[in-house]
């Protein structure tokens, strides 16, 4: 198993709106989806879409948000993960395992915010990245 295309870079931030305006207006990066909130998830994302990969915004939804520690740590925001497609997201998470990493969460791949199933793999496996891990959306290479 390798890691394929970088599909996000997730970025946390106390203002999805006011962070989407920012990359608007200081990089002219003017293709954002309009906020979704995902409950389940704990976050409210804004997708600022650049060529062949996304910007994720996120912010905190909820008391039990996974990123509410990090923007305590981080209060203006900053970046968060990094996400990278993969063929089959059952083999990476076992490939993960065999390799050593530890999968965070249940260890079970869950719906992400593209409606594919996701892993996250514990930042200390690589240098303090968090890294999330995706199904390459169907078509994708079609
Ligand atoms: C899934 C929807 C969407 C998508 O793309 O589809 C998203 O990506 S939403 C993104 C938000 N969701 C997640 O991040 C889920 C996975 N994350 C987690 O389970 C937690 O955030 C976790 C465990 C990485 C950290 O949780 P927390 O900060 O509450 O715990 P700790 O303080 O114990 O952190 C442990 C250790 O990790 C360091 N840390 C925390 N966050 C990050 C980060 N983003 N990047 C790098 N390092 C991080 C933290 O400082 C601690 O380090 P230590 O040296 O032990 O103090
Ligand atoms: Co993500």
């Amino acid at each position: 198993m390798k890691i394929g295309r970088l599909n996000h870079v997730g970025v946390a931030t106390p203002d999805v709106e006011a962070a989407a305006r920012t990359y608007r207006e200081l990089y002219g990066a003017d293709e954002a989806s309009d906020p979704i909130e995902l409950p389940k998830l704990g976050v409210r994302v804004i997708f600022v879409r650049i060529p062949n990969m996304q910007i994720e915004l996120i912010e905190p939804l909820g008391a039990a948000s996974p990123i509410h520690k990090f923007l305590e740590k981080n209060p203006k925001g900053g970046q968060h993960h990094m996400c990278f497609e993969v063929p089959d997201i059952v083999a990476a998470r076992d490939a993960m395992r065999e390799r050593g990493a530890t999968i965070l969460g249940t260890g079970e791949p869950y719906t992400g915010a593209h409606g594919v199933p996701v892993i996250f793999v514990h930042p200390k496996n690589t240098g303090g990245v968090l890294v999330e891990l995706m199904q390459e959306p169907e078509g994708e290479h079609a």
